[in-house]
């Protein structure tokens, strides 16, 4: 039966895994060494208890600076009845850590003591006076450290299979270890594989990929307890790699084998895996990742029973990160002998419809916050080959290999990246985005406050500040009767929820066209023109909606342009439409028209405001946004964003 690519269960593949390291011997600790505590060893999981050999402190010791004596000795000390003891018979100087002496059971601090001389004099030297005198009794054993107060000797001071941190280490060397055995650090090798892929650092052409996996699947492999190696990049070569993975049997105890998992005429991994020992399946039904292939092949120059386990990688950046978290961290729990890792989990109200495909286990990645004492998520983009949607996201939304989707509205689980005390901190704006609204982040996290944005459209922050899923939502809707911006969207989709309409920023509007502009395109005038090329924004689309509304009244009927059916779905792609060739003019923001090195032609000046909640002005989050409203050094930097005016920010449009 061949197992190419036909997915199988999460629950079998985990199976199957287990399965094939049991018979290699595979399915435990993979060795332990005694290593010095001066090694650095914090991350290093305990292969043995570490049971004490002294106690510690291992006699008894003074607490504080000052002199040892009898407790016995000061009964009876009052202010008006002071006691007085004789140093050297009595009482004897010493200093914190100090061995107590034999016959002395409790330590009087130096600053309660009148140090005296011979005649009752205050002495010369206050720690060795001729005596000293005690106005208060002391109980036995006061500022006494005694024997065994932090470790007593026998006594369990770490458990097997604990990560060691820092402070473990000093409690290890206390009771009297100089070194610890330790379980060893898998040796993970990485192969980057993929003709288009470039290293890190070399300048790119159209069809190259910056070779970043291996740096990824490398820094989780040593932040769960592993030993990374990194291999540099093989060419798609099925002989090439084949040598390769022969290498990395040699001297790792897992190979994760990158890109070339899938069915694509390069995509050599499951036929090198079958070259070279067993493919024990290619497919799981997860999404991201579900090319992903696992096989167990012979190491080189031992015995045949020697196996080494190889994980065949999808490619896609975000398919390969989750498939570390998902099948080489357990694994590297199981061989450093420590618990694989349990996120937290929180349950949180899902903002927006998601589908998934029946049949897999599918990762969604989402952005969370503490919206009017709910816990909200909202989805990033689903693409594997985002990997910003990693960077951005809050936690994972695990949607079960039977559900084809989840409503919005609907309680979900979601496993947390970010501390939930960190999503108390949190300012949740779902709309339309705006790059002032990076800078916001920006200036925000220096005042210990984090925004995160969901980007969905004007329309769609109206519709999340209406389902109480958002603190405030960006939006840029024109009325084209009345030429306002807003109000009339927002009268008429939240009629029942008190908003202000604050104006944030205006932002330029204009023709992006080639560089120095060859056509002389001037301004919507010229789109009817029978050699200008035209490429539109979707319907719904904020700039659609501007550029029907000027050509309304301009009197110019879209059907005389050129292209107006052609649509994209953001700035950027207009841009790209321009860059191209396809399209001479598309209408969008100056920072499109920047990012491509294209031409712009301003025309309009619209505004983009922020809608928010009247309940949320009070909000110890929210007020810090309308404090840098008014800060200079804020609305300087908002400024200087290629096309924007900060003349009107923080005017209110519509008050509470
Ligand atoms: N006919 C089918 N095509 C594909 C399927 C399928 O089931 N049938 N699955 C898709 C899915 S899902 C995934 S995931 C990918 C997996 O692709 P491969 O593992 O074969 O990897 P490539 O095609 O070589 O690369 C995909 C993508 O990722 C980029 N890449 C690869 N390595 C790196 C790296 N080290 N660093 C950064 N980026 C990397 C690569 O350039 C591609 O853009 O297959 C789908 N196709
Ligand atoms: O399921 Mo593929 O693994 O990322 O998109």
């Amino acid at each position: 039966m061949s197992v190419y690519l036909h997915d199988i269960p999460m629950t079998e593949a985990q199976r199957r895994i287990r399965e094939a390291l049991q018979e290699a011997g595979l399915w435990q600790v993979l060795g332990i060494e005694t290593l010095p505590l001066s090694e650095a060893l914090v991350g290093r999981v305990t292969a043995e208890p570490v049971w004490a050999r002294l106690s510690s402190p291992h006699y008894h010791s003074a607490a504080m600076d000052g002199f040892a004596l009898r407790a016995e000795d000061t009964d009876g000390a009052m202010p008006t009845a002071p006691v007085t003891l004789l140093v050297g018979s009595h009482a004897a100087y010493v200093d914190t850590g100090d061995v107590l002496p034999e016959w002395a059971n409790a330590v009087v601090p130096i600053e309660n003591v009148e140090a005296l001389d011979q005649n009752g004099r205050p002495a010369d030297d206050p720690r060795h006076p001729y005596m000293i005198r005690l106005r208060a009794a002391l109980p036995p054993w006061t500022h006494v450290r005694p024997m065994g107060e932090d470790i007593v000797a026998t006594q369990l001071v770490l458990p097997a299979g604990h990560v060691l941190r820092p402070v473990d280490l000093g409690a290890i060397a206390a009771c009297g270890y100089t070194d610890i055995a330790v379980t060893r650090k898998p040796r993970v090798a990485i192969l980057p594989t993929g003709d288009e892929l470039v290293p890190i650092g070399t300048p790119v052409k159209p069809g190259d990929i910056i070779e970043f996996n291996s740096l990824v699947l490398a820094a989780q492999v040593a932040s769960w307890g592993g030993e990374p190696i990194r291999y540099p990049i093989t060419p798609d070569d099925e002989n090439l790699i084949l040598e390769r993975v022969r290498e990395a049997a040699q001297e790792s105890d897992l190979i994760l084998l990158n890109a070339g998992s899938s069915a694509g005429s390069e995509d050599y991994s499951a036929r090198v895996i079958e070259r070279l020992g067993e493919l024990i399946f290619h497919g799981v039904a997860v999404r991201p990742g579900h090319p992903v292939i696992f096989g167990m092949i012979g190491r080189p120059g031992e015995s045949a029973g020697a196996k080494v386990p190889i994980l065949g990688v999808p490619g896609y950046p975000v398919s390969a990160a989750l498939t570390g978290e998902i099948f080489v961290e357990p694994l590297i729990a199981l061989w450093t002998g420590r618990p694989a890792t349990q996120p937290e989990e929180v349950e949180a109200v899902l903002t927006r419809k998601i589908t998934s495909p029946a049949g897999d286990e599918d990762y969604v990645r989402v952005v969370i916050g503490e919206v009017g004492g709910r816990t909200v998520a909202a989805p990033l983009a689903r693409g594997a080959g985002v990997i910003t949607s990693l960077v951005r996201a809050d936690g994972i939304l695990v949607i079960p290999s039977g559900i084809q989707g989840i409503e919005a509205g609907e309680k979900v689980r979601v496993r947390l990246y970010t501390s939930s005390r960190v999503l108390n901190r949190t300012i949740f704006a779902i709309g339309s985005h705006d790059m002032s609204l990076d800078l916001l982040a920006q200036f925000l996290a220096e005042r210990g406050l984090r925004l995160v944005s969901a980007n969905v459209g004007s329309l769609g922050g109206l519709i999340a500040l209406r389902r109480g899923e958002a603190h405030l939502a960006g939006s840029h809707l024109l009325d084209p009767e009345t030429g306002v911006y807003n109000l009339r969207y927002v009268r008429q989709y939240l009629p029942n929820e008190a908003v202000m309409i604050v104006r944030w920023v205006g932002r330029e509007q204009g023709l992006i066209v080639r560089p120095g502009n060859p056509k002389g395109i001037k301004g919507l005038e010229d789109l009817v023109r029978s050699d200008v090329m035209f490429v539109n924004r979707q319907r719904g689309a904020g700039t659609r909606v501007l550029l029907d509304y000027h050509l309304g009244r301009l009197g110019i009927n879209s059907e005389a342009i050129r292209g107006y059916q052609q649509e994209e779905y953001t700035h950027l792609a207009v841009a790209a439409a321009v860059a191209s060739g396809r399209a001479d003019c598309g209408l969008g923001v100056t920072a499109a028209a920047k990012a491509l090195g294209l031409d712009f032609v301003p025309l309009f000046q619209e505004a983009y405001d922020l809608i928010i909640p009247c309940k949320y002005l009070e909000d110890e989050r929210i007020k810090p946004v309308f404090d840098l409203m008014h800060e200079p050094r804020f609305r300087q930097a908002v400024a200087q964003l290629p096309g924007y005016d900060v003349g009107q920010m923080g005017i209110v449009v519509q008050g509470c």
